[in-house]
């Protein structure tokens, strides 16, 4: 069999140079499976290949096929790669690649390339000029750049349009949007030019009602969203609809009621057109999802986008000694070079701990004196952001021995801040994007509480909400807009429903719709009981003027916000409120 192409059921084989290169020669799009010999090609998209095989129906311009790594020297760079690899080859040039077996996202880019394909042979686009990739060997002291380059986010242009947003439902939408597993990356809200209107909408110009939509969509304000794929979030597999037999989208509070429901689950590989299409909202809600297009219009609405996207992060450590004495010399570097601290927080490292992350020296005859030292006192870990910032944090520090530091790095901070009696570079930086990820759940694992916005802010106070808890670098996990009745609002607050007062907080809920989340990040509770301030608005003023409820709060029951007080108390409401959501920190399964 070896040197002959082959098919198996729908891809075809490549186990040499030469089919390689034959391969190349394909018209339209060849995905490509790059697989490992002892681990064989990825069995677990064989279904999402075969499902889309038939329903694209393209058999002339696209092709799956898979490729052993280790037998076509192009693709050496792969050798041994853990996860596997797939490429997409355009007219015979590598446009892209994606690693991990990560459906939604190979869906997504198999359906916009095919959609191209098709525009270009309908002659409604001129082939774009495509940046061939190149392979970077994953052993190579550019992992971390190469890595940056793989990970390629696919996002969605959506606005909702000033028809939708006027009728107080661009929550109601954005609730939707998160709720199935998408996450929005970016937003704006504005009137719309003439110009930009014509350009997002070229599509349809032909029709003849297109000038009054120019008018309309140019008479109010838009939303504009950037929404990625949630790479994390698997999206369930069954559909399960609250109320199928509700097709048409009604302007009633019984409409309102209807959308506020969780209940509607994204279908897997759903794409944000279909799923808002399925929602019956895709009347207030555009969406662009052409590769080439989306890139355009984030360049003209978000012009920062692609500079924020490449921002690192990485994960720093302060041994005890460091921490102890030169604490504010390492935190004047660190910000002269520009980076953000994002999470802070001193550890006394368990002697397993030290010993996990000295590994690398565990032959050394120092070993028992370092972790002897690692465990004597706080280290400080940092996970630090800035534009590639992981390489630069990396190189900053120098080489992780101070042998090693001396014979090649002098400049390094390991040869600035070493001690006599400490062999180890002082600092610590992670050594890849999969580790500093790895390494951040570790040391500041995530926690989710359970948050509200009462029904007296209003709607501009929401949007200032919504803006300060992204700030915080919270992600908005689960998010619904609900009148709480008395039955709802007892899940919340069940700790105080024997108090006087608790009929003057039913009251207040009662008034309209609250905006309920989950808020996810490291130390949550704390953390957005910090934001919103002491409980009465007055004290808030004095004691925390920055804070939500110091910001926003009226009175002591019209204070704007709620949190839960502790952890048990945020999983208990979380459980009560989302019954469905089920959280990826084992801290609280
Ligand atoms: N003495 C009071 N009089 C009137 N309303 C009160 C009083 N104490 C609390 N409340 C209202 O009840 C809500 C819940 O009370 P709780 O004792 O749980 O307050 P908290 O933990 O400080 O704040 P929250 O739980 O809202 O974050 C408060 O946010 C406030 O609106």
């Amino acid at each position: 069999m070896a040197g002959k192409k082959r098919e198996i059921q729908l891809q075809a084989v490549i186990n040499n140079q030469s089919l390689w290169d034959e391969m190349l020669q394909n018209k339209g799009l060849t995905v490509i499976d790059v697989y490992q010999a002892w681990c064989g090609p990825c069995k677990a998209m064989q279904t999402l290949f075969r499902k889309l095989k038939t329903e694209l129906n393209e058999d002339e311009i696209l092709h799956f096929v898979v490729a052993e790594a280790n037998s076509i020297a192009t693709l050496q760079p792969f050798r041994d790669n853990c996860e596997p690899i797939f490429l997409f080859s355009v007219n015979g040039k590598i446009v892209t690649k994606i690693e991990g077996a990560n459906a939604p996202l190979v869906n997504q880019k198999i359906i916009n390339l095919i959609n191209e394909e098709r525009k270009i042979a309908a002659g409604e686009m001129v082939r774009p000029q495509y940046h061939e990739i190149t392979f970077v060997d994953s052993d190579t002291e550019d992992a971390g750049e190469a890595f940056n380059e793989n990970v390629d986010q696919l996002y969605s242009i959506a606005i909702i349009k000033p028809e939708a947003v006027i009728t107080g439902k661009t929550i109601k939408i954005k609730e939707k949007i998160i709720s199935a597993g998408f996450v929005i990356q970016a937003e704006d809200k504005r009137v719309l030019t003439e110009n930009q209107v014509r350009d997002f909408y070229s599509q349809i110009a032909d029709e003849p009602d297109f000038e009054d939509f120019v008018t309309l969509m140019t008479t109010g304000i838009s939303y504009i969203l950037v929404v990625s794929q949630d790479n994390k979030q698997e999206p369930p597999c069954e559909e399960t609809v609250s109320n199928p037999e509700n097709k048409e989208p009604k302007e009633t509070s019984e409409d309102q009621h209807e959308m506020a429901t969780p209940t509607v689950m994204r279908k897997k590989w759903d794409s944000l057109q279909e799923y808002l299409e399925r929602q019956n909202i895709s009347q207030f809600c555009d969406v662009e999802e052409n590769t080439t297009n989306v890139n355009k219009f984030i360049d003209i609405f978000f012009p920062d986008f692609k500079s924020i996207s490449k921002l690192e992060k990485t994960l720093a450590l302060l041994r005890p000694d460091l921490f102890q004495e030169k604490k504010e010399d390492v935190f004047n570097i660190i910000q002269d070079e520009g980076f953000k601290i994002l999470m802070q927080r001193e550890i006394v490292l368990s002697e397993e701990e030290a010993k996990t992350l000295c590994k690398e020296y565990e032959n050394e005859d120092y070993f028992g004196n370092l972790i002897e030292n690692m465990t004597s006192g706080p280290s400080l870990a940092l996970v630090l952001l800035r534009e590639n910032g992981l390489q630069h944090w990396k190189e900053l520090i120098g080489p992780s021995t101070v042998e090693e530091a001396k014979e090649r790095l002098l400049e390094s901070l390991c040869i600035q801040f070493a001690t006599k009696s400490f062999p180890i570079n002082q600092l610590y930086g992670s050594d890849s994007l999969e580790a500093a990820e790895m390494e951040i759940q570790y040391f500041f694992p995530p926690q989710n509480t359970l948050a509200l916005i009462k029904p007296h802010a209003t709607h501009e106070q929401r949007e200032e909400i919504f803006s300060i808890i992204k700030e915080a670098g919270f992600d908005i996990t689960q998010m619904k807009e609900i009148l709480l009745t008395k039955e709802q609002a007892d899940k919340i607050y069940f700790k105080i429903t024997n108090k006087d007062f608790y009929k003057d907080v039913l009251e207040i809920l009662s008034e309209g719709p609250s905006v309920v989340m989950i808020l996810t990040k490291w130390n949550a509770v704390s953390e957005w009981r910090r934001l919103m301030g002491p409980t009465d608005p007055e004290e808030a003023k004095l004691l925390s003027p920055d804070s939500i409820r110091a910001k926003f709060g009226i009175t002591v029951l019209k204070n704007c916000v709620h949190g839960s007080s502790n952890i048990q108390e945020a999983m208990e409401t979380i459980n009560r409120i989302f019954e469905e959501f089920v959280p990826e920190n084992s801290e609280e399964h």
